[in-house]
């Protein structure tokens, strides 16, 4: 008999709610929720003990990040070196190379990437074998209020809050635009982590008041073949920058993690 994978959520938003109540519910075979972290308190709300980031590490096999970029840089090492799995949605915070590099070291837990908002990834990682793709995009489209940061001028501000169409909010690289937009564009990091370069994928934020779907194409070619991924998601009701298929991502990453059988890997 297999035994059942502890999983610890960290973050209690739109994404850990989803995750940590089909887990709960005992949706996924062979996994269970163990405890919650959350900066809030969250009395009945979570339906497994809350506890502080520590204990959840103590008790739990896998810890699943959806928090935020700033959770996995303080936290992500010390999970893997304690010997507990890391599933990671933020992977933006994997901008940084010196993280990535002690991360992608770091054990003997292991890390893991959820392919949340974006689909494909799994053939883009596959390519890699046949030789670089040579030209990859991803242009993602969101309600302009999802991408409003405290970085922007008044000017750029104006023209968001003011458009009547799509407008060009960043032009940059993985690299660069999962910094600017934390909680909106980790599905950069993504496509770069699939591709294994974060400044060949060049990336176009784009805030359009017409984009009740988020929208998200993966474009990339080389001298083996093209590819085109686009999907068009609801967003989260609660929280429309993210998109609601997020935590169903999640869980699928838990059921191949947990040794679900049937599993597409
Ligand atoms: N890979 C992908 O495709 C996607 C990745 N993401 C990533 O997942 C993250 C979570 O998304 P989502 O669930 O929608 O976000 P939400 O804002 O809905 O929920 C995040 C929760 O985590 C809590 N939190 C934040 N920092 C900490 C901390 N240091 N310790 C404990 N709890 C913390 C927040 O509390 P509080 O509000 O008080 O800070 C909040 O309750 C996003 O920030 C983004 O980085 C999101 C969408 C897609
Ligand atoms: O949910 C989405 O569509 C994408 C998102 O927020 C992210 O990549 O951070």
């Amino acid at each position: 008999m297999t035994r059942t994978l502890k999983v610890g959520i960290v973050g209690w938003g739109a994404i850990g709610r989803v995750v940590g109540t089909a887990l709960a519910g005992q949706d996924v075979q062979g996994a269970e929720l163990t405890c919650v972290v959350d900066n809030r308190p969250l009395g009945e709300a979570a339906p497994a003990p809350q506890v502080p980031f520590e204990e959840a590490v103590e008790r739990c096999d896998l810890i699943v990040e959806a928090a935020g970029q700033g959770v996995v840089r303080e936290w992500a090492e010390r999970v893997l070196t304690s010997g507990t799995d890391l599933l990671i949605a933020s992977t933006g915070a994997l901008t940084d190379d010196e993280l990535a590099k002690r991360l992608l070291a770091a054990g003997p837990g292991r890390v893991y990437f959820t392919g949340g908002a974006v689909g494909g990834l799994d053939l883009l990682q596959a390519v890699r074998h046949l030789g670089p793709l040579e030209d990859v995009h991803l242009t993602t489209t969101k309600l302009p209020s999802t991408l409003e940061q405290p970085w922007m001028d008044e000017e750029l501000l104006a023209r968001m809050r003011s458009a009547t169409g799509p407008v060009e909010v960043m032009a940059g690289t993985a690299r660069d635009v999962p910094v600017k937009f934390p909680k909106s564009t980790n599905v950069a990091a993504s496509v770069a982590l699939a591709v294994g370069d974060l400044d060949a994928v060049r990336v176009r934020v784009v805030a359009d008041p017409g984009a009740t779907r988020t929208r998200h194409v993966v474009e990339a070619s080389g001298t083996h073949g093209a590819y085109r991924f686009e999907v068009a998601h609801a967003p989260d009701p609660g929280n429309p920058a993210t998109s609601q298929v997020v935590p169903y991502a999640v869980l699928r990453s838990l059921a191949a993690l947990a040794g679900r059988t049937g599993q597409i890997l």
